[in-house]
C-alpha cells in the first residue's frame, strides 16, 4: 500500500548559544507557528482519512450484502456449447440466448464438456455444473446404455418381433440396403394392443440386438408430471437421441399426448396439442434416419390422431395382441425357466387355462405361485402353487381392483 502524500516535515527548531533573548524568543514563537501549521495540516488529513475510513465501511457493507445476495440469488439455466480459448459459450434455457462468458474460479474446466447443463448468475458467469440427478431430461427419460432384454425372452409375439426387426433392425444394420433398392425405411413404428403384452420388452430387446441405446419417455409423463414442459421436453429427447446414436426412441403411451382434438379449449389441451406438433415437426424434421429408430406404444389405438399415422410419422402398425395358447405356453416357459418347478406341474395344462392372460399376467402369475411356495417354506414350486396362484388372480380379476393389467377393458 502507498503511503501518500507524504507526512509534513517535522519543523527543526535550530537555537544557537550565541542568540540574544529576543532573537531566541522570536526563533521560538516561530517555532511555536509553525507547529500550529503542521498541526492543522495533520488534523486535516486526519479527518479526511476518518471521512475514507466511513466511505470505505459503508462501501465494504454493501458488497456484504451484494455477496448476501448472490450466495442465495436464483441462478439461470443454460447448456454449454462450445469451449473456446476466449471462454465458454453457453445458451441460455428460455430465450435461448448465446452469450461468451467465464467460469466462477472454483470450478474445474476440464470437468465441463458441450452439452453439459449449468447455472449462470445475473452476469451469465457458469456458477455450477448440473449433475444428471437434477437434470429435467433425465428426471423425464429412461436412458439405457444397453438394455439386457433379448429376443429369446419375448414369447408368444413372433410374428410381431419379425416385423419389428423388419422395420428397425434393418434400417440400423443395413441402412444401404434401403438406399441401393430406393426407398426410405418406415419413419416410426407404431405398437398397438392392451396392456403388458410385451411393447415395451420388443422395443428393448431390438435396441439390445443392434447395440444401440434405448431412450424411454412415457407420453402420461409429459404431460402430467412435467406440466408446461411437454415441447421442450420432446425437443430435449430428440436431441438427446442425437447425441447417442444408434440409439431407439420409445415413447410409452404415446395416446397421452397424440390423442383426437377435443373442442374443448383448456389450457391442459393447448398443452397436449403443443407437446404433439413438436412430437411431430422433430418426425418430420428427421431426414438421415439411420441411426435414430422411433418405437412408440398405445392401448387406446381409436383414441390417435390420424396426423402422427401419416406416411414419414407413424407409418408402420403393428397389432400386439394377448397371446394365443401356444404364446401363453412359450411364456410359462420363459418365465419358469429360473424357477425350481416340481415334476407335477402341467404347464401344457396350465396354458389352456390361461385364458385372456396378457405376459404381463403369466409373469405375476409365476412369481405369484413361488410366493405360495416361499410361504409354505419350501424352495419347489408345485402345481398346488400354481393353482393357489390363479385361482388368486382369478379373484383380483372379479374384484375388478388387481394389479392385472390384461384384465381390465381396454379398447384398441
Ligand atoms: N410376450 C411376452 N413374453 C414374455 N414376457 C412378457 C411378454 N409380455 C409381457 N411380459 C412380461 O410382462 C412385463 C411387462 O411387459 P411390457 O412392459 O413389455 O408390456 P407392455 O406391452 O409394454 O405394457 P404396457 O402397455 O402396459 O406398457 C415384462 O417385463 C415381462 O415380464
Amino acid at each position: 500500500m502507498s503511503r501518500s502524500p507524504s507526512l509534513p516535515e517535522r519543523p527543526h527548531l535550530d537555537l544557537d548559544p550565541e542568540m540574544s533573548d529576543a532573537e531566541r524568543l522570536s526563533a521560538l514563537r516561530q517555532h511555536f507557528e509553525r507547529m500550529v501549521d503542521v498541526n492543522r495540516e495533520l488534523d486535516q488529513r486526519l479527518q479526511n482519512a476518518d471521512d475514507r475510513h466511513a466511505e470505505l465501511v459503508d462501501e465494504v457493507d454493501q458488497m456484504k450484502a451484494r455477496n448476501e445476495a448472490l450466495k442465495t440469488a436464483s441462478y439461470y439455466i443454460a447448456t454449454v456449447e462450445e469451449l473456446t480459448d476466449d471462454g465458454v459459450i453457453i445458451k441460455q434455457h428460455g430465450n435461448n440466448q448465446e452469450v461468451l462468458t467465464e467460469f466462477a474460479p472454483s470450478l474445474n474446466i476440464d470437468d465441463i464438456e458441450p452439452g453439459d447443463r449449468v447455472a449462470i448468475n445475473d452476469s451469465f458467469a457458469v456458477q455450477t455444473i448440473l449433475d444428471d440427478e437434477t437434470d429435467a431430461r433425465a428426471q423425464a427419460m429412461e436412458v439405457v446404455e444397453s438394455p439386457t432384454v433379448t429376443y429369446d425372452d419375448i414369447g408368444g409375439i413372433d410374428e410381431q418381433v419379425r416385423e419389428v426387426r423388419e422395420a428397425v433392425e434393418q434400417p440400423l444394420e443395413n441402412p444401404e440396403m434401403f438406399e441401393e433398392v430406393g426407398i426410405d425405411p418406415p419413419a416410426g413404428v407404431l405398437l398397438y394392443g392392451p396392456p403388458g403384452t410385451g411393447k415395451t420388452m420388443l422395443a428393448k430387446a431390438v435396441a439390445n440386438e443392434t447395440n444401440a441405446s434405448f431412450i424411454k419417455m412415457a407420453g402420461s409423463e409429459l404431460v402430467q408430471k412435467f406440466i408446461g414442459e411437454g415441447a421442450r421436453l420432446v425437443r430435449d429427447l430428440f436431441k438427446l437421441a442425437a447425441e447417442r446414436e444408434p440409439v431407439v426412441i420409445f415413447i410409452d403411451e404415446i395416446d397421452a399426448v397424440a390423442s383426437k382434438r377435443t373442442d374443448s379449449k383448456t389450457s391442459g389441451d393447448a398443452e397436449v396439442q403443443r407437446t404433439m406438433m413438436q412430437l411431430l415437426s422433430e418426425m418430420d424434421g428427421f431426414d438421415d434416419r439411420g441411426d435414430i429408430r422411433i418405437i412408440a406404444a398405445t392401448n387406446r389405438f381409436d383414441m390417435l390422431d390420424e396426423a402422427i399415422l401419416r406416411p414419414g410419422r407413424f407409418d408402420r402398425l403393428i397389432e400386439v395382441p394377448k397371446p394365443a395358447v401356444e404364446g401363453r405356453r412359450r411364456i410359462l416357459d420363459i418365465h419358469t425357466r429360473d424357477m425350481n418347478v416340481a415334476d407335477d406341474v402341467d404347464l401344457d395344462a396350465l396354458a389352456e387355462e390361461l385364458d385372456d392372460y396378457s405376459g404381463a399376467d403369466i409373469a405375476s402369475l409365476t412369481t405369484e405361485a413361488g410366493m405360495f411356495a416361499i410361504r409354505d417354506g419350501r424352495t419347489e414350486v408345485t402345481g398346488a402353487d400354481f393353482d393357489a396362484a390363479h385361482e388368486k388372480l382369478s379373484n383380483v380379476e372379479e374384484s375388478g381392483t388387481g394389479p392385472i393389467s390384461g384384465f381390465t377393458d381396454y379398447q384398441y
